[in-house]
């Protein structure tokens, strides 16, 4: 279990994060969502331990992440992200690359469990392809590639969907559905488009200005009558049917 406590974090004169709490189950996905500015990506930071404030708590199977000795390193090892702007090495190949990932497996397995790893991916086809020269929904894999390839016990997405086509965004649900569901680890999916993960999330929490204004199951959320959560509801409806009356054209 992972779960997450923020009293107040502030970032500038005139934004802070307050009173955020979250618990995300082994195995569980939850997704944050929320206006851009709302704090997204603040918390994902605090969350992997690239930031620090001692006004919060971070614990993980009930181990605190957020005390003295871990902060000697610059992130949490127990955390996998996907930061929101990737920094891949850009000169080796795919293969290459996830050779230099595995490199702690013994030479003998390393082959196996990458071949494995890209056909899971989708990848074996990119498998002599340079980085730089990999699509944006490529890159997006290889770098939650990278963010697996240690044993860790979280993961963080920050925004994986936001270059990828429609097409390219299932096939990234269901990697990440099959990573999680396999490694039985908690993870936060940070996005700001409801409908990239009403069905790949467990749960869901809304950020608005630094504070969490609802979060609950997706039950929670169809039965809620918060008023951002009747926002959010109407405008997934009229998208929905805005797309039925396009598709019904297309006919
Ligand atoms: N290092 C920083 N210096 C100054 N302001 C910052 C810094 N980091 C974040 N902020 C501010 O904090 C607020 C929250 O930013 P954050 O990136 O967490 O939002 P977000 O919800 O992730 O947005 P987006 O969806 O656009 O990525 C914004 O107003 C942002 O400008």
């Amino acid at each position: 279990m992972l779960k997450i406590g923020i009293k107040k974090h502030q970032v500038t004169s005139h934004f802070a994060l307050s009173n955020i709490q979250i618990k995300v189950k082994s195995g569980e996905i939850y997704a944050l969502i929320g206006k851009s500015g709302s704090g997204k990506s603040t918390i994902a930071s605090l969350l992997v331990g690239l930031k620090y404030d001692p006004e919060y708590s971070i614990s993980i199977d009930s181990k605190e992440l957020n005390d003295g000795l871990d902060r000697l390193i610059p992130k949490f090892k127990k955390a996998g992200y996907v930061p929101q702007t990737l920094h891949l090495k850009p000169h080796h190949t795919v293969y290459n690359y996830a050779q230099v990932l595995f490199q702690y497996l013994p030479n003998a397995q390393q082959d196996a469990v990458i071949t494995k790893y890209l056909k899971q991916f989708y990848l074996s086809k990119q498998r002599d392809t340079k980085v730089a020269d990999l699509s944006g929904g490529e890159r997006q894999k290889l770098a939650l590639l990278e963010a697996i390839s240690q044993p860790i016990s979280y993961l963080v997405l920050d925004e994986p969907f936001s270059q990828l086509d429609t097409e390219q965004k299932l096939e990234f649900s269901q990697i990440i559905a099959s990573v999680v569901n396999e490694r039985a680890i908690p993870c936060i999916l940070i996005s700001h488009d409801l409908t990239d993960i009403l069905q790949l999330s467990h749960s869901v929490g809304i950020m608005e200005n630094g504070k969490l204004v609802f979060q609950g199951s997706w039950t929670k959320f169809k039965e809620s009558s918060n008023s951002v959560v009747l926002r959010l509801k109407k405008a997934i409806l009229d998208w929905d049917n805005q797309m039925k009356g396009l598709i019904n054209n297309l006919r």
